[in-house]
């Protein structure tokens, strides 16, 4: 007999919230004109918001995080040949469809991931291929970074490093673009500004649609001349919206009232880590969760690995994700409440408390 689902606590992503009230409001009643023939107000309110938040000239809203890196990174590549240095376990390496290549025609070089998210400078260094170079080779044009990182479980890039990385790029003549996708639970999490985070970048991709809890929508940030070459690329990805206001409004509530809200996501994902780490079979690196992700690494019994795990929790109303094969990806939001969380321990210690029995 199937356990009736007492509660549904969504996990999977901080991508799952539903728009707040004051969102759908603000949607309602938000002006609103076409942005191809001209600009949506509520656009161009948002974007100078966001421009003036990440400290950088102009801003675009995209419609997603994915298009926001992919016209990035194509506009900084804009000659064939053109290479970017990005890590082995970055966002836009592993989960955007290979698009800076099949829809670019750009050269992905990956440089790999440290455990905490960032690459070695002098390994970023060493793939760096220069135009004087040998004719086997593509053009280095642009050094990609992810804050946080999100394969590596949400963890900060130090601004250090962040500027050491910049120095590299304007030594070998090269730009450099950061996924920020939660790039606001970095700031948080830092205790640093957003301007002071992006200072050396030529360019970041924001999310609106992650921890802050828009419904939809990215924001790209950069030089005025950069975002008008993005606005070309976009509208020939056909990503020209006409009233995008409507969503536009939504990501201002999202920016004004949810920022302040990630610090208790990060409380919430370190309670959640650590008493997880208290159940006997699982194992949760607890100081490796800085900002909203959890990973929780299973007992390795290929009788019942995180697939199965995953499937065994969704009956009780829990939804996570599989992160690998022994490995459940945990992603806290606003809309988790602190009862979620002794539910969702509860689950786990339902699960995991006892070695399972033998399957039939
Ligand atoms: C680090 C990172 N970058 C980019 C994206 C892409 O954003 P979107 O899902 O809006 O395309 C995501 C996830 O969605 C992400 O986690
Ligand atoms: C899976 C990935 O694309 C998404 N950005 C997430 O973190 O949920």
């Amino acid at each position: 007999m199937v356990t009736p689902v007492i509660r549904t606590v969504d996990l999977r992503s901080d991508t799952v919230t539903k728009p707040t009230e004051s969102m759908r409001s603000a949607m309602a009643n938000a002006e609103v004109d076409d942005d191809v023939l001209g600009n949506d107000p509520t656009a161009v309110i948002l974007e100078r918001e966001v421009a003036e938040i990440a400290g950088k000239e102009a801003a675009m809203f995209v419609p997603s995080g994915t298009m926001g890196n992919l016209i990035s990174v194509l506009v900084h590549c804009d000659e064939r040949g053109s290479e970017v240095i990005l890590g082995d376990d970055s966002h836009i390496h592993i989960y955007e469809n290979g698009g800076v290549s099949s829809l670019g025609g750009v050269h992905p070089r990956t440089v790999k991931n440290e455990e905490d998210g960032t690459m070695e400078i002098s390994s970023i260094e060493a793939a760096v291929r220069s135009p004087k170079g040998d004719l086997h080779y593509p053009v280095t044009k642009l050094i990609c970074l992810e804050n946080t990182q999100a394969n590596c479980g949400g963890r900060c890039l130090p601004i250090e490093y962040i500027d050491k990385v910049g120095e590299l790029a304007k030594k070998h003549g090269l730009k450099l673009h950061i996924d920020g996708a939660r790039l606001f639970n970095a700031s948080v999490a830092l205790g640093v500004p957003v301007t002071r985070i992006v200072q050396a970048a030529d360019s970041v991709s924001i999310c609106l649609s992650k921890g802050i809890g828009a419904p939809v929508g990215s924001v790209i940030v950069g030089s005025k001349s950069f975002i008008t070459k993005a606005r070309w690329l976009r509208k020939t990805l056909g990503g020209g919206m006409r009233q995008i206001g409507v969503l536009c409004a939504a990501a201002l509530v999202a920016l004004r009232e949810n920022v302040a809200k990630l610090e208790d996501d990060h409380k919430k994902a370190k309670i959640l880590a650590e008493g997880l780490n208290r159940i006997e079979r699982l194992k949760v690196d607890v100081a490796a969760v800085e900002t909203n992700i959890i990973y929780v690494d299973l007992p390795k019994d290929p009788k019942f690995g995180a697939e199965d795990a995953c499937k065994s929790l969704e009956v009780l109303g829990v939804l996570v994700i599989p992160q690998t094969t022994f490995r459940i990806r945990i992603v806290l939001h606003h809309q988790i409440s602190d009862s979620d969380l002794d539910y969702v321990l509860s689950c786990f210690e339902k699960l995991f408390s006892s070695v399972p029995e033998e399957k039939a």
